[in-house]
């Protein structure tokens, strides 16, 4: 015969029958198989606990636990935040100093009202091998956590001082002298030069000179942002704020450098509605993050860098006047190494002997040296440094001549007269346009707007000249 269907709507009629005999049931049965039971009342103090668990804690008599401070009694129990917030922990691992970890459950204990008025907390294991793989995972997660955060620790620590700085001459003395009153003052700093030469080991070296050295040093680089998630990057956001590939919440580089200094690269390429924010930000030291409805305050330093021309970007209404001029306190320009060919000697023995450990110790003849003075250097001290590099890489001599430097040297940006002869006015504009575009675009690494900046063009009348010449990037 086929037992009766079971009839659930008899059965729930008397549902808070049942659901008192279920609290109670699983009330002894928690008490029966878990390793203790702890109750506290509203100020966390302790209103029963098991003897089993008194014990574990060297309360051989389980009273005298009574009526004390729940951490007097278990040192790292998190009871008194359920009590503080109402909400149940239903899964945690207790570590408790020199014993086994506790998986425990914790909850709020409220009266009809509603009103927490204590809380009950159950340590279901302590032989957590039955859990070894979750307890696996979380440590791993753990250490992984610890090292991410020493890593980040450590890339917000500076990498250049002052004496990164190579350079005797008056030139490079002037920016070194600047730049160390730069460090005694707080406020902004805007360094102005071409591509690779020094603006970021200077914004190293004078936050590792000033008064901020012990707190991070946090740097933005403005054009490898892309713009729509630049504002977040900038200022955080919280979850979903944004349509970016990731919408997680994010901590703004503001926030991250709080205390300490901000190092915004490539400034010229911030977007005007973000110039507004970030002068707000520089007025009031006090900004929102994306979707936030709280205001951050954020005591930030900011060295700004930039290659572009930024003083005509305010001329062509590119860059705020009032963001420039906010800026534009302690201005320093890094000179192009074509200006200051008399640190060359000094240059290359730091690059050389930098590269010591890697590539063993060489040297470079004094005739060398000299060659590499007629040449242009678009690429500055950066470029140098490949130079060398590459030089040491394909040749064995012990001391680098000028037959290994030669072929690395990109003669078209050589100072050497034009080859005009046989062409007319107009084929030889096309041509020098031509030749100027392709280079801007790839001192730029390919970025057109960068490219236009640095042109002082617009980016749409670029790529417009970039089509009519038939030039891909
Ligand atoms: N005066 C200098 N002494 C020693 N090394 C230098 C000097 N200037 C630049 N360098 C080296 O050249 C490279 C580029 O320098 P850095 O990144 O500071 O240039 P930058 O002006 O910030 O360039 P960009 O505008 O492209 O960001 C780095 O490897 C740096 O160590």
């Amino acid at each position: 015969m086929t037992p009766a269907p079971l009839d659930l709507t008899a059965l729930l009629a008397d549902y808070d029958a049942v659901r008192q005999w279920a609290i109670q049931s699983m009330f002894d049965t928690m008490e029966d198989f878990c390793e203790g039971t702890v109750i506290v009342d509203h100020e966390a103090r302790i209103v029963w606990i098991n003897a089993r668990y008194a014990a574990r804690f060297g309360f051989a008599d389980p009273a005298s636990a009574i009526g004390r401070p729940v951490e007097e009694v278990i040192p790292h129990s998190q009871m008194r935040d359920v009590v503080r917030h109402g909400k149940p922990q239903l899964l945690d691992i207790m570590q408790a100093a020199g014993q086994e970890s506790l998986v425990v459950t914790r909850l709020p204990l409220k009266d009809k009202t509603g009103q927490v008025v204590g809380a009950i907390g159950f340590a279901l294991f302590d032989q957590l091998q039955s859990l070894s793989p979750i307890v696996a995972k979380f440590s791993r997660l753990k250490e992984e956590l610890a090292s991410a955060q020493e890593s980040l620790a450590q890339a917000r620590k500076p990498k250049y001082s002052f004496d990164s700085f190579i350079g005797s001459g008056e030139a490079a003395t002037e920016v070194k002298r600047r730049a160390r009153r730069a460090a005694q003052m707080d406020s902004p700093v805007l360094l102005l030069g071409e591509t690779g030469t020094g603006k970021e080991v200077l914004a190293h070296a004078i936050h590792a000179a000033s008064a901020r050295a012990g707190k991070p040093l946090v740097s933005l680089n403005m054009a490898a942002i892309p713009e729509t998630l630049l504002e977040a990057e900038l200022f955080g956001a919280v979850a979903g704020a944004y349509s970016g590939l990731e919408r997680k919440g994010r901590i703004g580089k503001f926030e991250l450098a709080d205390g300490g200094t901000l190092f915004l690269d490539e400034m010229g390429e911030l977007p005007l509605a973000l110039q507004s924010k970030l002068l707000r930000v520089l007025q009031d030291k006090e900004f929102e993050p994306l979707g936030a409805n709280k205001v951050i305050r954020a005591d930030v330093r900011i060295i700004a860098a930039t290659s572009a021309p930024l003083a005509q970007q305010v001329e062509s209404g590119a860059f705020r006047a009032d963001l420039f001029y906010r800026l534009n306190v302690l201005t320093i320009e890094t000179p192009p190494l074509r200006h200051r060919v008399e640190d060359l000697p000094a240059l290359c023995a730091a690059v050389l002997e930098g590269l010591a450990l890697t590539c063993g110790v060489r040297h470079i003849s004094a005739a060398a040296v000299e060659y590499l003075r007629h040449y242009h250097w678009p690429g500055n001290v950066r470029e140098l440094r490949n130079v060398l590099e590459r030089a040491i890489m394909l040749s064995d001599h012990s001391e680098l001549q000028v037959e290994d430097l030669a072929p690395l040297i990109d003669a078209g940006t050589l100072r050497t007269p034009l080859a005009v002869a046989d062409q007319d006015y107009q084929s030889a504009m096309k041509a020098f346009e031509r030749r100027l575009l392709e280079d801007a675009l790839k001192s730029a690494g390919g970025r057109a707007a960068l490219a236009a900046q640095r042109l002082g063009i617009g980016r749409a009348t670029l790529y417009k000249k970039m089509t009519a010449l038939g030039i891909n990037r």
